[in-house]
């Protein structure tokens, strides 16, 4: 008969633990970010995130928080989100932090960001009809690494926590875009960006 093998349980994963897991710049919005309080714009009209043309979009909608380097994003959860009855799809969260983080990386350094590594804490279910107020900070920089992270409480900054990320964005020349994606469409990202500092 075989004996009982003893297995420890990993907590493979902590907001508090090695998180910048390098060693980071201590991050500093760029001198022209929008101040605190400023309401920050739609990134492209057809992104899903924040999108105001994706009629199933996430439609987030996003202000610099009372702090410089934080930023508050909003996402409503419908019917249209769920993965089980009445309850919003994990994915889903998952996206919502992607663009809630995304946009404090890009438009408190102004520069384009595209997500290198995201991972998400779900501490809590998060029902149909509950706004969740993720409230993001930049956390260091490294090079073209930027460290974010980001809590989710429902219906309010300070409501119950429900979902945690954090995430790696690494900073983009145009290029990227133009090489993978759909010149085309560059026009509205570029005019939307007018004065960024888009070749790092
Ligand atoms: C015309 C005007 C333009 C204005 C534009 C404004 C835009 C709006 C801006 C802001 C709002 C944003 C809101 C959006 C929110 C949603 C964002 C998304 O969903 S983005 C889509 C999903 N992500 C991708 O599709 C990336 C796919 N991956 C790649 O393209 C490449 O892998 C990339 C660019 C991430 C890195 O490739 P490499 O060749 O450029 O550079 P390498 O050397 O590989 O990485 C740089 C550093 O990052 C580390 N790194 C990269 N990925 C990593 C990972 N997964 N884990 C750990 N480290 C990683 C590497 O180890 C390296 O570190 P070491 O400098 O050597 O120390």
């Amino acid at each position: 008969m075989r004996s009982a093998t003893p297995v420890s349980v990993v907590r493979v994963s902590t907001t508090a633990q090695n998180w910048p897991p390098v060693e980071v710049e201590p991050p500093v919005p760029h001198p022209d970010a929008p101040a605190p309080g400023s309401a920050l714009g739609t990134h492209y009209s057809q992104c899903f995130g924040c999108g105001d043309e994706v009629d199933a979009g996430l439609r987030m909608r996003s202000t610099v928080g009372d702090e410089e380097h934080m930023v508050v994003s909003t996402f409503t959860v419908t019917k249209e989100h769920q993965g089980a009855p009445g309850l919003a799809h994990g994915g889903l969260l998952t996206c919502a932090f992607d663009e809630a983080l995304g946009t404090t990386a890009g438009h408190l350094l102004r520069v384009p960001v595209v997500t290198g590594r995201l991972e998400t804490d779900f501490r809590k279910p998060v029902p149909v009809g509950s706004t969740l107020y993720i409230t993001a900070k930049l956390d260091g920089v490294a090079g073209r690494k930027v460290y974010v992270s980001a809590e989710g409480r429902l219906d309010a900054t300070d409501g119950p926590l429900a979902v945690e990320a954090r995430a790696l964005f690494v900073t983009v020349g145009v290029e990227h875009f133009v090489e993978h994606g759909d010149p085309a469409q560059l026009k509205e990202l570029g005019e939307r960006h007018a004065d960024w500092d888009v070749n790092p």
